[in-house]
């Protein structure tokens, strides 16, 4: 049996591809004057920053399929899932638009964000500042960066972008390292992702042991593994009260149900 690749390895390298073939298309100076246009902003942060009327702050998450699960819901409509998520107490959304790994798109993003009035993050494979002001014109509230994909020094100019252009970053890590990577380049929303990108495996201990290292001006967010209430009353009793759920809701024939119950409003 050979070794496994590394999945987030092939993922970028085709990303960058990817940015590069866009670039031709439209070049990064005309998309930044595209992205400076008057847009109806909503905030991605400010709806994490407290508890939510139940507690538990769900980012619901429009996931096609993953490199993990393969296809998880044939034929997913992302703006009726989007009601749904908003009909069941969702406090933002997360929208896929990666499209040879997870068969997202930016269609998907705007579909969706089109059909409620949630805040969304563009959940991407960011590699050039490109992507950000790409997010930008498609409409998304947020952006995702992922500390073990990017320097400290990108980190830090992509969070300043994302300031001018009036959008929140999630700043993604799994490791003590990571986090300190992340704090360094003063990443203020931080997701602790359960999922090991070379494994898979989840392990919600993660979230719980990397909050007790975050500072008291970052705000966690739970990301990956979630499947029930007990999950979530787990790490709320450590003090985490966001959670990005993507298979879970996905897979439920109920999602609004389904977030009922993982918030405790049912
Ligand atoms: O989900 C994967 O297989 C995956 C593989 C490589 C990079 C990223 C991947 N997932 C992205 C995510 O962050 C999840 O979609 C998100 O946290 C929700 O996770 P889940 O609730 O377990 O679907």
């Amino acid at each position: 049996m050979g070794n496994k690749p590394d999945i987030l390895k092939v993922i970028l390298e085709h990303k960058k591809l990817e940015v590069e073939a866009c670039r031709t298309k439209v070049s990064e100076e005309a998309l930044a004057e595209m992205a400076k246009a008057d847009r109806q902003r909503r905030y991605f942060m400010q709806s994490l920053s407290q508890p939510g009327p139940f507690g538990a702050n769900i980012i619901a998450e429009v996931k096609r399929a993953s490199p993990s699960k393969g296809i998880i819901r044939e034929g997913l409509d992302p703006a009726v899932q989007a009601q749904a998520y908003e009909k069941g107490g969702a406090a933002a959304m997360s929208v896929l638009t990666d499209n040879k790994f997870f068969q997202g798109s930016n269609d998907d993003l705007k579909a969706a964000r089109a059909a409620c009035s949630l805040p969304v993050i563009r959940k991407d494979f960011i590699v050039s500042l490109y992507q950000i002001y790409e997010a930008a014109v498609m409409g998304a509230d947020a952006i995702l960066l992922i500390t073990r994909t990017l320097t400290v020094e990108f980190m830090q100019r992509a969070l300043a972008l994302c300031k001018e252009l009036g959008l929140d970053a999630l700043v993604e890590v799994h490791s003590e390292e990571e986090l300190d990577q992340a704090g360094a380049a003063g990443a203020k929303l931080v997701g602790v992702n359960n999922r090991d990108l070379k494994t898979f495996v989840t392990d919600i201990e993660t979230t719980i042991r990397l909050h007790k290292r975050m500072t008291a001006d970052q705000v966690a967010v739970c990301e990956s593994g979630i499947k029930d209430r007990a999950d979530i009353q787990r790490v709320m009793d450590a003090g985490v009260f966001n959670f990005l759920i993507g298979e879970t809701l996905v897979r439920s024939d109920d999602p609004a149900a389904t977030i009922r119950e993982l918030t405790g409003a049912a």
